[in-house]
C-alpha cells in the first residue's frame, strides 16, 4: 500500500491556494470539477517534490471545494499536516512578513505550527538537526492553540 493524499475541505480557493500555494511554495498538480457532485478537486505537490519531478509519487494534499457552501468544523481525531524546512526562522519569518500568525513560534529552533484559512493546523519542521536557539523566536510566546 502506498500513501496517496491527504484530503481536507477548503471554504474558499483563492484564500487556500493563496495560503498553501503563494506563502507554503506548494504547487498545483492537476484538478477536477465535477458538475454532478458539484465540486472541485485540487491536487498540490510540495515544491521539493514538483521540483524533484516526484510529485507523482510523493503524497499529496488534495483540497475539496464545495459549490454549496458548508460549514466546517475541525474534529479533535485530526491533528496536523506536517512539512519540513530548510530552515525554521526564515520560513516562519517570511511567513510573519506575508501576514500569517505562528500560534506556536518555533522556541526549540526546530517546530513550529500555523494554521491554514480553514483552520487546519500545519506543522513546520526543521531539517535536520534544530537550529540553535535564537531571538525574537527563543522568547516568543504561543498565539492561540493549534
Ligand atoms: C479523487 C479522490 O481522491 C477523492 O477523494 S474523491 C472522494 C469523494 N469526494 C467527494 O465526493 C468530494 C465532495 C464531497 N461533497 C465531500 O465534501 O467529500 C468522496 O467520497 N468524499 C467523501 C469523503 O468523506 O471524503
Ligand atoms: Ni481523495
Amino acid at each position: 500500500m502506498r500513501y496517496l493524499h491527504t484530503m481536507v475541505r477548503i471554504a474558499d480557493i483563492d484564500a487556500a491556494l493563496d495560503f498553501y500555494c503563494n506563502k507554503l511554495g506548494m504547487k498545483e498538480v492537476r484538478r477536477q470539477e465535477n458538475e454532478q457532485g458539484r465540486f472541485t478537486l485540487i491536487f498540490l505537490a510540495a515544491a521539493h517534490d514538483e521540483a524533484s519531478g516526484r510529485a507523482d509519487k510523493a503524497p499529496l494534499l488534495e483540497l475539496t471545494y464545495n459549490w454549496d457552501s458548508e460549514a466546517y468544523s475541525g474534529g479533535r481525531n485530526f491533528g496536523h499536516l506536517a512539512y519540513e524546512v530548510d530552515d525554521i526562522y526564515e520560513t516562519c519569518q517570511r511567513l510573519v512578513d506575508q501576514g500569517v500568525t505562528i500560534n506556536r513560534p518555533p522556541r526549540d529552533g526546530y517546530m513550529a505550527f500555523i494554521k491554514s484559512p480553514d483552520g487546519i493546523s500545519i506543522e513546520l519542521l526543521q531539517k535536520g538537526a534544530a537550529k540553535e536557539k535564537a531571538e525574537p523566536w527563543a522568547s516568543m510566546p504561543n498565539t492561540g492553540s493549534w
